[in-house]
C-alpha cells in the first residue's frame, strides 16, 4: 500500500495531515493535489492510505485533471467507491462553480452515501474566487460544500441550485437533468459519478441511466463522466461508448474463502472454477469419478424444524459464525422463508447464554421497534432477544434500519434477508451463507451472486470473509451453470424488445436540446444502442418509428421551419417524469375529470393522486389486488364515491364476480384489456392511500388490504411526488410552452410562463397546443390538486389541513398539537414556543432521545471514559436536542403568525 495519509499517532488532523505530507512525500500528494482538509477527513474516517490500484486508477492520464472520462471496475468491496469520491470532491473544491451528481440505483444507497459525503466534506472549504495573479491577486473566498440528496419520497425540499453535490436516485438524477438543460443551466454541472452501472441494462430503471449518458454525451459541454461497477463483463464496450479511460482491478483487501455445502458436508473452493468442479462432481451420477472429500461435516440436528439437511446447515452455520462473537448473513429466496429461518436459528441461539448488556441492548432495539408508529412484524420479538433479525422489503424503512443499526453495531449477529439486502445497503459479514441461490422460484444472475457474496469480509469491519452456499440436490447443477457463467455484458435496454427509444427522443425535444431531424440522428448515433447494435440501420429505423408514433400521440409536432417541438402533451410527460405510455394513461384519465369532476368525493381525487401500477412497481402488482376485499370496500362506499368510480371505469358487478369466482385478475389480452387491469389495481391503491391520509395505522392497513407494511409505507412516501408530478402535469397542459426559449421558461416553482418570454425564431407565433378551454380546465384541475396536495402532505384528516400550512407541523406533530389543545393556526401562532410546544416537540423526538442513549453508551464504551461521563455527555446532547427543537417551535408560532395575519387581511379585504 502507498501510505499517503499514514497518521494516527497525533492528536491534532491538521498537525496529523502536515507530517503524514512529510512522512509520504510532498511530490506523491501534489500529485493528487486534494485538500489537506479532505485528507484529514478521509484518515478520520478510517482511510489512511491508498491502494495501489486505486492510485493506478486515479493516476490515469486526464482523470484527475478532469479532462477524461472513466469507467472502472473492481470487486466489491475492493474500494471503488474512494477513487470517485476523489475525483468528485476534487472538481467541487477547485472548480467551485460546477455541481457533482452522483447516481446510486437505491434509496438506502443515496441515504448512506448522503451521510458520508457529508462527514468528508466536513471543514472542507471550496474556493469562491481568485482576482487576478501573482502577487496582486485576492484571497480566495471560500464557502463549505453542501450535499443533498434527492429520491422519491424524500421529504427536503432542497433544490439543485441549493447544492454541490446531489446525491440521487436514477430517476431523479435524470429529471435534474431535464431541468437543467430546459433551464439553460447544465453548464453548471461538472461531474457525473455512476455507481453500479452494470444496472444500466436493468430494463425496468437502470434505461433512464442511458438516457441521461447519451445526453450528456451528445451535448459535449466536458461534463466529466465517471462509471464504476463490481460486475462488469464488458468495460471495454463502455468506456469506448462514454469516451473514457477504463481501468480493471482484480484487488481484494480482504480474501473470500468460499465453500459448497451439499448433504450437511462442506466442500472448500478456493476459486469458482474448483467451485464448479465441486458441484459438478456431487451432482454426478458416473460412478468412476473420484468422489471429492469434504473438509467437514456438520452435525444433523434432531430437531423437527431441522429436519431437512439444507436447513440445518443454514442454521447450524450461522449460529458458529454468532456464537464465536462474529455477523452473519444469510440469504433467502423469499420474505416467508427469511422470517422462518431466522425464527430457527434464533430458537437454537437462544439456548447459548449471552452477556447482560449486550442482552440489554437487544432490549432497547425491541422497544425502539414497538415505538414505531408504524407498527412492527411481532415475529421480531420471538429473534431479536438472541440477537436476529431479519430484513426484507416487507418491512418497513424505519424497521429495516433498526435493525441493521443495531446489526452494524454488534447488538444482532445475525441477519437473515431477501437479495434486496445484498445490492441495497454496505452490511458486512464474517459469514455469507446462501439458503439456495434463488430470488422466488429463479435462480438469481451471476452479478446478484457476486454482490451477495461480496458482502463477506470488508476492509475496517473484518478481516477475514467466508461464503457457503447451499444448496440441495436437485440445485447442484443449476447452481454449477451458475457458477459457471460469465457476467452477461451489459447492453442497451433501448432496443425495440425492451424499452425503445421513443422516451429518449420525446425527452430531448421536450427539452429543447434538439429539434432537428439530424440532432436526433446525432443523439442516436451517442447511444450505448448505437455501440452496441450490430446494424445502425436498424437503429434509424427505430428513430424514425419512434418520431411517427410521437407525432401520431401528439406529443411532438412539426413547426413550419420543419422542426421538432414537444406538444403541451408531450411537456408534461417529461416534465411529471412519466414514460410515453404512463402518460398517454395519466393523461387519458385527467382528461375524463376535467369532463366529470365528482367533487362531493375525496375519492376521484384520491384515484389522481394514486400512483399508477408499474410507476411504482412495488405496489398493486398484478396478484397483489384481494378481489373480496375490493367488494367490500364497494359495498361500503357512498353514492358520489360510487359515482366517482363508476366514472373511472369501476364495474361492481366485474369486482364482484371475480370476487366470487375465485379469479386472480381481469383478463389483460389487449390493449384496452390491459388499461382497465391497470385502472382497478390504482383503484385498489385509492383506497389504501385513502386510509393512509385518515390516519389509520400503516399496521391496520396493512391487515385490512392483506399488503405488507412496507408496500403500504411505499405508497405512502412516493404518492408525495407522485402527485407534484400530477400537478405538475396539468400546469404544463395549461400554458402555451412551446416555443420558449431555453432558460426563460419557468419560475423555480415550474408554475406559469411570464408574458415576456422569448419566442424562438422572429415572429413566431405562440401557438398553444390544445385548446383554450382544455387549458384553462388544466389550469382549473391544478389548482384543485393542489389544494388537496396538503391534504397528502398533512397525513391528517381535513381538521389538520389548516394546522398543516404552517412550517414543520406534518402529520403526527399536527394531530399531537391538535390533542394538546392548539386546534388552530391562530391559538398555535399565540402559543409560547418553550412552554407549549417544545414539551410536546419533545415527547415526539422520544426515540431520538433513545437514539441519544444508545450512542453515548455506544462511544463510551469504544472510547473510554476520556471521552466523558455517560450521564453527562446524554445531558449535553438532551440539551443540544432540545435547543435545536426550541428554534423549531419558534419558528413555528412565526410561521402560524404569519399564516393568521395573511388570513386576517384576506378576511378584511373580502370585507371591505
Ligand atoms: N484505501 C483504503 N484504505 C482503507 N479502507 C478503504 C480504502 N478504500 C476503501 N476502503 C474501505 O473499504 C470498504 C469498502 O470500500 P467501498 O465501499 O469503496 O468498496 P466498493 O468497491 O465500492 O464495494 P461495493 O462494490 O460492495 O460497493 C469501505 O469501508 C471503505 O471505507
Amino acid at each position: 500500500m502507498r501510505p499517503i495519509f499514514e497518521l494516527a499517532r497525533f492528536s491534532n488532523a491538521l498537525e496529523r495531515t502536515m507530517k503524514v505530507f512529510k512522512y509520504t512525500g510532498l511530490a506523491r500528494h501534489l500529485a493528487y493535489d486534494l485538500p489537506e482538509q479532505l485528507v484529514a477527513n478521509f484518515a478520520a474516517l478510517g482511510v489512511h492510505a491508498i491502494y495501489p490500484w486505486q492510485s493506478s486508477c486515479l493516476m490515469r492520464s486526464g482523470v484527475l485533471s478532469q479532462s477524461k472520462n472513466l469507467v472502472y471496475t473492481a470487486p466489491t468491496g475492493g474500494g471503488k467507491s474512494l477513487v470517485a469520491d476523489v475525483v468528485l470532491l476534487k472538481k467541487v473544491v477547485r472548480q467551485p462553480s460546477k455541481k457533482a451528481l452522483l447516481v446510486l440505483p437505491y434509496v438506502a444507497l443515496v441515504q448512506e452515501k448522503t451521510k458520508w459525503l457529508r462527514r468528508l466534506v466536513e471543514g472542507l472549504l471550496k474556493e469562491e474566487c481568485q482576482d487576478g495573479l501573482g502577487l496582486n491577486a485576492r484571497k480566495p473566498r471560500s464557502s463549505e460544500i453542501t450535499v443533498v440528496s434527492f429520491y422519491g419520497g424524500s421529504k427536503s425540499k432542497a433544490a439543485w441550485s441549493d447544492c454541490d453535490i446531489a446525491v440521487c436516485t436514477i430517476e431523479k438524477a435524470n429529471m435534474l437533468v431535464n431541468s437543467a438543460i430546459e433551464e439553460g443551466n447544465i453548464d453548471d454541472l461538472g461531474i457525473v459519478v455512476c455507481d453500479e452501472l452494470h444496472m444500466l441494462d436493468d430494463e425496468h430503471r437502470g434505461y433512464i441511466f442511458e438516457l441521461m449518458l447519451t445526453k450528456l454525451m451528445c451535448l459535449q459541454i466536458g461534463i466529466q463522466v465517471v462509471g464504476m461497477s463490481a460486475t462488469l463483463a464488458n468495460p471495454e464496450v463502455l468506456a469506448d461508448w462514454l469516451q473514457a479511460k477504463f481501468f480493471v482491478a482484480k484487488y481484494r483487501p480482504i480474501p473470500i474463502h468460499e465453500h459448497l455445502v451439499y448433504e450437511n458436508a462442506i466442500y472448500p473452493s478456493t476459486n469458482s472454477k474448483e467451485f464448479l468442479k465441486t458441484a459438478s462432481q456431487l451432482s454426478s451420477s458416473n460412478p468412476t469419478q473420484k468422489p471429492t472429500q469434504p473438509t467437514s461435516i456438520i452435525e444433523q440436528s434432531v430437531h423437527p424444524g431441522l429436519s431437512s439437511p439444507l436447513t440445518n446447515a443454514v442454521v447450524a452455520l450461522a449460529v458458529e459464525t454468532a456464537e464465536q462473537g462474529y455477523g452473519a448473513l444469510v440469504f433467502c429466496s423469499s420474505r416467508a422463508s427469511s422470517q422462518a429461518i431466522a425464527c430457527l436459528i434464533a430458537r437454537t441461539l437462544r439456548h447459548i447464554p449471552s452477556n447482560a448488556e449486550v442482552l440489554e441492548r437487544r432490549v432497547d432495539v425491541l422497544a425502539s421497534l414497538q415505538a414505531l408508529p408504524g407498527g412492527f412484524e411481532t415475529c421480531l420479538s420471538d429473534t431479536i432477544p438472541s440477537g436476529v433479525g431479519f430484513h426484507h422489503a416487507g418491512l418497513t424503512v424505519e424497521e429495516r434500519d433498526i435493525i441493521a443499526e443495531a446489526y452494524d453495531n454488534g447488538t444482532l449477529k445475525v441477519i437473515v434477508a431477501t437479495c434486496s439486502l445484498a445490492a441495497g445497503i454496505n452490511l458486512p459479514a464474517r459469514r455469507v451463507i446462501l439458503n439456495s441461490a434463488r430470488m422466488g422460484r429463479d435462480m438469481v444472475g451471476p452479478a446478484m451472486l457476486r454482490q451477495m457474496r461480496g458482502r463477506a469480509g470488508r476492509k475496517g469491519k473484518d478481516e477475514i470473509g467466508e461464503t457457503f452456499l447451499c444448496c440441495q440436490k436437485v440445485e447442484l447443477e443449476p447452481v454449477a451453470e451458475l457458477l459457471e457463467a460469465e457476467l452477461p455484458a451489459v447492453i442497451s435496454c433501448l432496443t425495440p424488445e425492451k424499452r425503445g427509444i421513443k422516451r429518449a427522443i420525446l425527452e430531448v425535444i421536450s427539452t429543447r436540446m434538439i429539434s432537428t431531424y439530424e440532432g436526433l440522428q446525432e443523439y442516436a448515433q451517442n447511444s450505448l444502442l448505437w455501440h452496441t447494435a450490430p446494424n445502425h440501420k436498424m437503429v434509424l429505423d427505430m428513430l424514425d418509428i419512434a418520431i411517427l408514433s410521437l407525432l401520431k400521440d401528439k406529443m411532438i409536432e412539426v413547426t413550419e421551419f420543419d422542426t421538432y417541438a414537444p406538444t403541451a402533451l408531450g411537456n408534461a410527460i417529461v416534465a411529471s417524469g412519466l414514460t410515453p405510455e404512463d402518460g398517454l394513461f395519466v393523461h387519458a384519465d385527467l382528461r375524463q375529470a376535467l369532463s366529470s369532476f365528482v367533487m362531493d368525493s375525496e375519492l376521484h381525487l384520491f384515484y389522481l393522486f394514486t400512483p399508477i401500477p408499474n410507476h411504482t412497481q412495488s405496489f398493486a402488482m398484478t396478484n397483489e389486488v384481494s378481489w373480496p376485499t375490493f367488494r367490500n370496500l364497494l359495498e361500503q362506499l357512498d353514492e358520489p364515491s360510487l359515482r366517482a368510480l363508476r366514472l373511472i371505469g369501476i364495474n361492481p358487478a366485474l369486482v364482484n364476480r371475480l370476487a366470487n369466482d375465485g379469479l386472480d385478475n381481469v383478463p389483460e389480452r389487449t390493449e384496452d384489456e390491459i388499461r382497465t387491469a391497470r385502472v382497478y389495481r390504482r383503484v385498489y391503491s385509492t383506497f389504501a392511500l385513502r386510509d393512509i391520509c385518515n390516519e389509520i395505522p400503516i399496521n391496520t392497513i396493512s391487515l385490512k388490504y392483506s399488503l405488507p407494511r412496507g408496500t403500504i409505507q411505499n405508497l405512502a412516501q412516493t404518492c408525495h411526488g407522485f402527485a407534484a408530478g400530477m400537478i405538475k402535469f396539468c400546469r404544463r397542459m395549461a400554458t402555451p410552452i412551446s416555443h420558449i426559449v431555453p432558460g426563460q421558461s419557468r419560475n423555480q416553482d415550474d408554475s406559469m410562463i411570464g408574458p415576456d418570454a422569448q419566442l424562438i425564431g422572429a415572429g413566431t407565433p405562440a401557438r398553444p397546443t390544445i385548446s383554450g378551454s382544455e387549458a384553462a380546465g388544466f389550469s382549473m384541475l391544478a389548482a384543485v390538486l393542489e389544494h388537496m396536495q396538503s391534504r397528502l402532505y398533512a397525513g391528517a384528516r381535513a381538521d389538520l389541513l389548516e394546522m398543516a400550512q404552517v412550517t414543520f407541523v406534518k402529520g403526527r406533530m399536527a394531530r399531537m398539537l391538535y390533542e394538546s389543545g392548539l386546534k388552530s393556526v391562530r391559538a398555535l401562532s399565540e402559543a409560547d414556543a418553550k412552554k407549549d410546544i417544545l414539551p410536546i416537540m419533545m415527547s415526539v423526538s422520544g426515540w431520538k432521545l433513545k437514539q441519544i442513549e444508545r450512542d453515548v453508551n455506544k462511544e463510551v464504551e469504544s472510547e473510554g471514559e476520556g471521552k466523558g461521563r455517560p450521564d453527562d455527555l446524554y445531558e449535553m446532547r438532551r440539551k443540544k436536542l432540545e435547543e435545536k427543537l426550541l428554534r423549531k417551535a419558534e419558528v413555528m408560532v412565526r410561521s402560524a403568525a404569519a399564516i393568521y395575519e395573511r388570513e386576517v387581511l384576506r378576511t378584511a379585504d373580502f370585507e371591505e
